[in-house]
């Protein structure tokens, strides 16, 4: 896959403070790259240093194999660019919007009227047309939002922080629409403090904290640094203390706890790993009530490699 966007040792300083940080990655062609990172982390700043809305310290960024300047319309054509706030016209309805923003690229009338249809389809606000913004709950205004910043059918779309305090009716939409785009050709940068919305959306990940990229790759190969494979809960009433002592002796159990009538286990590796310990649970004669497992995520990777949280 070639680079869309190529970003090469971007640095950007406020005052002292270093908000990016000798940062190097690349956009993907037609791929949803997510960045991840907790509030303060520099995801806005690096979007705007690529956006050249930002002036930056040091470091070079090139999109579509050219370098990006603030008067590189040919670029900004085909970028669409949707920021957290919500910047639409008061006095336009939900239709006259689109074809404002659309139409500052898209001059044939015909070919506007298509592109936003299709802009009011994928982001389904059919029946909200006629309607104005103050009229429209916060979760429609972003897709609003979505629909002004993507109706020109853009190369290379930005989103920042899309789904911030929105229903969650329209942010299952707003991801539907995303991966649209993506199937129809797009290549899509989505920067959020989200962990569960980078997980099933994107296709490579890059975890930012304090401006600097600390580990990159699809979710699987991140979560691959966790340190644990596993977390198996059990409930039960019947407990035998020995047992517990078996269990943290077993070379792929990294912890093994009881209390409250629960059992938990973290597993460093093994794959069946349930279905053993119900196999040996029933040979020790003792009865579980609930048994449930969970995977790594992303926040376990994020606390792994920083030792904070991810999670607000
Ligand atoms: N105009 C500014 N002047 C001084 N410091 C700033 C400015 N803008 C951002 N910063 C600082 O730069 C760092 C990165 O901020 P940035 O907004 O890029 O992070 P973010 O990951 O996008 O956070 P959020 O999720 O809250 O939007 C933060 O420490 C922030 O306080």
């Amino acid at each position: 896959m070639s680079a869309v966007v190529e970003v090469k040792n971007l640095t950007k300083e406020y005052k002292q403070k270093k908000a990016v940080d000798d940062l190097s990655f690349e956009i993907r062609q037609g791929e949803i790259l997510g960045l991840l990172g907790p509030n303060g982390s520099g995801k806005s700043t690096t979007i705007n240093c690529i956006l050249s809305l930002l002036k930056y310290s040091a470091g070079s960024i090139k999109i579509f194999g050219e370098e990006m300047t603030p008067d590189a319309y040919k670029i900004k054509r085909d970028i669409g660019v949707i920021f957290q706030e919500v910047a639409v016209f008061e006095e336009l309805t939900v239709y006259e919007n689109i074809d404002y923003f659309c139409g500052l690229y898209v001059k044939d009338k015909q070919e506007r009227k298509k592109d936003i249809e299709d802009a009011i389809a994928l982001v389904g606000l059919d029946e909200f047309r006629k309607y104005y913004p103050k009229q429209l709950s916060g979760g429609l205004l972003r897709r609003l939002n979505i629909a002004c910043g993507i109706a020109h059918k853009p190369k290379l779309i930005f989103l920042d922080e899309p789904t911030v305090a929105v229903d969650p009716q329209s942010r299952n939409n707003i991801l539907d629409g995303i991966r649209k785009l993506r199937d129809d050709g797009a290549t899509i940068c989505y920067t959020t403090h989200y962990m569960e919305e980078v997980e099933i959306l994107c296709d490579r990940i890059i975890i930012l904290d304090r401006g600097k990229i600390i580990a990159q790759g699809t979710s699987d190969e991140l979560k691959a640094l966790a340190k644990i494979e596993e977390k198996v809960t059990i409930e039960t009433k019947h407990f035998k203390p020995e047992f517990l002592e078996k269990l943290q002796a077993a070379p792929n159990v990294d912890k093994a706890e009881y209390a409250g009538h629960q059992l938990v286990i973290t597993y460093k590796s093994g794959k069946n790993n349930v279905a053993k310990l119900i196999e040996e649970l029933s040979a020790a004669g003792i009865t579980c009530n609930k048994i449930f497992s969970e995977r790594p995520t992303l926040n376990d990777v994020f606390l792994e490699l920083t030792g904070k949280e991810l999670r607000d």
